[in-house]
């Protein structure tokens, strides 16, 4: 019988298991070797050694940090799972339950209406019973851009969403449907019925699209000027026919569409998108009110209409659902190249932490491409007798809304209500810039748990950072928000465990403490190369029985990485791509992260949130595409980054000369090794200082600086050494 058939499976590869545990094994035991070995010369240092002890104790530091780092990162590698689902066995389409859709846009010059209306209208075209699907788009701008781009979406999807289902277009979002070469397997492909519906389908699409680029370059709307993007009221609209297009017979059956702008005054603080998230939780429980959510960001389109369905299988199992809070697709990128020099696919956490954790307690929610339950947002209390005036100091003062939170969808698994109810509020969090992350770890504490998804088709794809300075302002962004949470008293590490799996809580417990990355890595680009100009040793010689230790953990790190990389489909130059990329953020925008985040939260600085760009730069991607860096980015980011090459550069002839002249390889080759390997890793640095010569290149100035920030270092550090 169809309904005993499971609806998903969940796949463990013993293989891997086997590889990554053993690998924790070994490499646990190289590490507390060279601990044993670092804490063994500070106890006897004062009478065997002329090495000052700063340096030691620098390096020692750095690589507990790093070590500490790694063994919590582990967790992932526990017991990674893999899912596949079985939409076709999912119940008749009447018995589906409803879901809304949430759209996110702030800012119509970094965000193009045309993609978002894109987003849109591929969101409108999920493949989804009818009536059952809504579709709200958030508007923070409170731009009329947006809105008039909305009410034209919804004309084109008159159009549109017939022509999909007629054809079973896989491809939904326009614009990549009509810029790809076509899906062969489209029904009615061919055929000439087929090709004049979709030749009239392109030109009323170019009609769309013209409406839209007309209206951006006339600039505002109306007489509009009093309304900014910070000072705004608030607009709800739900977009209706106002035309008397003549229209197809199965047009009504077009998703029910709502724009949103949220009230923003310059005085009242709105929390960025966890506030829009809300508004949006709040307006569509009293329009529709569907028990699941998908939530997007304006440039997320849905590339294959059966999501919704994929989703599902988890949702209606009953075996998952009573704890099932969401299910997480990874978030795609439709602008990735082969050479992705940035890792702007954030492979590891899409094809490895996030299997990792799956096979835990549920991957972290990743702002973006999840089906959320509604009631999972709505916090655990609200089935209890609490009374109306506590609800509306939580939920606002809307009768409505406090009605439509008594739905029938009741979770009967959260552990700890009491005091969850003293300490959270509703919905998304706003204590961290990265709210999805600090929302979905509160949701796990609760009790709730996650799965993920990651079929082979991508299903939903948006733009990547595929730019350094775009990297580096997310990077910041993210990086901040993850140690807000850190050092905080939801830390992961202290706030987790008793709530949740211990190792999902090292999970979370990594992810807040990554950033961290940036001790050790400044550490290991200066200290032993101001060391090695100074003669100072700070690794055992090549002769001793400890350098095999050190070597081992070099060779045993970089192998396990590479075999990460070729089992997640990628190829020996993802390996040389991402060690570059982890030591470039690690000196940058991590380290810049983790000041932010402290500053906030001894409250010194305020929450601040950069939208990422959504704008194609014509030149950066082809610098992209050609895996040429584009140095254009702020003098904050790449003087440090171009000041440690030129501090390895110097240290790395000095140490060769040295070595030569002084007959000195036993003592100081590990220092020459580590200061060769960073220059070899970040060559296309030193072809951006040396040898380019286009507009990426690193400029003459600030070569120039970063080489006095250099020679200061070396001046300073040589100078407290010999004190
Ligand atoms: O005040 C704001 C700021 C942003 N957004 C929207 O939030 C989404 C994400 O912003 P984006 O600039 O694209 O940030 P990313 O760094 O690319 O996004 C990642 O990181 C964010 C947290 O930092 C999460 O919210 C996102 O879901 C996640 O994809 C976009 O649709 C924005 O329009 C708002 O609605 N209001
Ligand atoms: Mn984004």
């Amino acid at each position: 019988m169809e309904g005993s058939l499971p609806l998903h499976i969940c796949h463990v590869n013993p293989l891997s298991i086997f590889i990554n545990r053993s690998h924790t094994f070994i490499h646990s035991i190289a590490l507390a070797l060279l601990i044993y070995y670092r804490a063994s010369f500070l106890s006897q240092h004062p009478k065997t050694s002329a090495t000052p002890i700063l340096p030691w104790l620098l390096v020692f530091v750095a690589e507990l940090v790093l070590s500490f780092i790694w063994l919590i990162g582990q967790a992932y590698r526990w017991r990674p799972v893999s899912r596949t689902v079985f939409p076709e066995r999912l119940p008749e389409d009447d018995k589906l339950p409803a879901i809304d859709v949430f759209i996110f846009t702030v800012d119509p010059n970094k965000e193009p209406t045309l993609k978002v209306m894109n987003t849109v209208l591929s969101a409108m075209a999920l493949d989804y019973p009818q009536g059952k699907l809504h579709v709200y788009v958030s508007d923070d701008g409170g731009s009329p851009v947006t809105l008039h781009g909305l009410k034209e979406a919804w004309r084109f999807a008159k159009w549109w969403l017939p022509f999909c289902r007629r054809y079973r277009i896989k491809t939904r979002c326009p614009e990549a449907y009509f810029s790809a070469s076509n899906d062969d397997d489209d029904e009615g492909f061919g055929s000439s019925e087929f090709i004049t519906e979709r030749k009239k389908t392109q030109e009323r699409y170019e009609m769309f699209k013209k409406s839209i680029t007309e209206v951006k370059e006339r600039g505002r709307l109306g007489d509009n000027s009093r309304i900014t993007a910070q000072d705004h009221p608030s607009v709800i609209e739900v977009i209706q026919d106002d035309s008397d297009d003549k229209v197809q017979e199965d047009q009504e059956n077009i998703p029910l569409l709502v724009y949103v702008a949220r009230e923003k005054r310059p005085s009242h603080p709105h929390h960025f998108k966890a506030g829009a998230v809300n508004v949006l939780q709040r307006v569509s429980s009293v329009i529709s009110n569907s028990p699941y959510i998908l939530a997007l960001d304006c440039d997320m389109y849905c590339n294959d209409p059966t999501s919704a369905r994929q989703a599902m299988c988890f949702h209606l199992d009953p075996k998952i659902s009573p704890t099932l809070a969401f299910v997480q697709f990874p978030q795609r990128f439709h602008n990735i190249c082969k050479n992705d020099i940035y890792d702007a696919q954030l492979r590891s956490a899409y094809s490895l932490m996030w299997c990792g954790l799956d096979g835990l307690q549920g991957p972290v929610l990743s702002g973006t491409g999840f089906y959320i339950k509604r009631v999972s947002l709505c916090g655990s209390f609200i089935h209890e007798d609490v009374d109306l005036t506590e609800l509306k100091q939580s939920f606002g003062s809307s009768n409505e809304l406090i009605k439509s939170l008594h739905g029938n969808y009741e979770p009967n698994a959260i552990n700890g209500q009491q005091e969850l109810l003293k300490e959270t509020q509703v919905g998304f969090l706003y204590d961290s810039v990265a709210e999805d992350f600090f929302t979905g770890f509160i949701l796990q504490c609760k009790g709730w748990t996650s799965v993920y998804c990651n079929p082979s088709r991508a299903q939903f794809l948006g733009s990547g950072s595929a730019n350094l300075n775009d990297l580096m302002i997310q990077g910041m962004r993210w990086s901040s928000g993850l140690i807000e949470v850190g050092f905080s008293k939801f830390c992961p590490l202290i706030y987790g465990p008793p709530r949740m799996s211990f190792l999902e809580s090292m999970c979370y417990g990594e992810l807040s403490f990554f950033p961290f990355y940036f001790l050790p890595l400044w550490c290991f680009a200066t200290i032993p190369q101001l060391c090695l100009l100074n003669g100072i040793p700070l690794y055992p010689k090549v002769s001793s029985s400890y350098f095999v230790i050190f070597l081992f953990i070099f060779l045993s790190s970089l192998a396990k990485l590479l075999q990460e990389i070729l089992f997640t489909g990628g190829s020996f130059l993802s390996w040389v791509n991402e060690q570059r990329i982890w030591m470039m953020k690690s000196v940058t925008f991590h380290l810049y992260g983790t000041l932010d985040g402290i500053m906030k939260r001894i409250g010194i600085k305020e929450a601040s949130f950069v939208p990422s760009n959504k704008v194609d730069d014509d030149e950066q991607l082809k610098l992209y595409e050609m895996g040429k860096f584009g140095f254009q980015i702020p003098n904050i980011f790449l003087v440090p980054m171009v000041a440690l090459i030129i501090l390895n550069m110097a240290s790395f002839v000095g140490g060769l000369v040295r070595v030569v002249f002084l007959g000195d390889w036993d003592n100081m080759f590990v220092q020459v090794f580590i200061s060769f390997y960073i220059l070899v890793i970040n060559f296309p640095i030193i072809e951006g200082m040396i040898i380019r010569k286009d507009k990426g290149r690193v400029q003459p100035s600030v070569t120039l600086l970063s080489a006095m920030f250099s020679t200061i270092f070396l001046l300073v550090g040589s100078f407290i050494l010999h004190c």
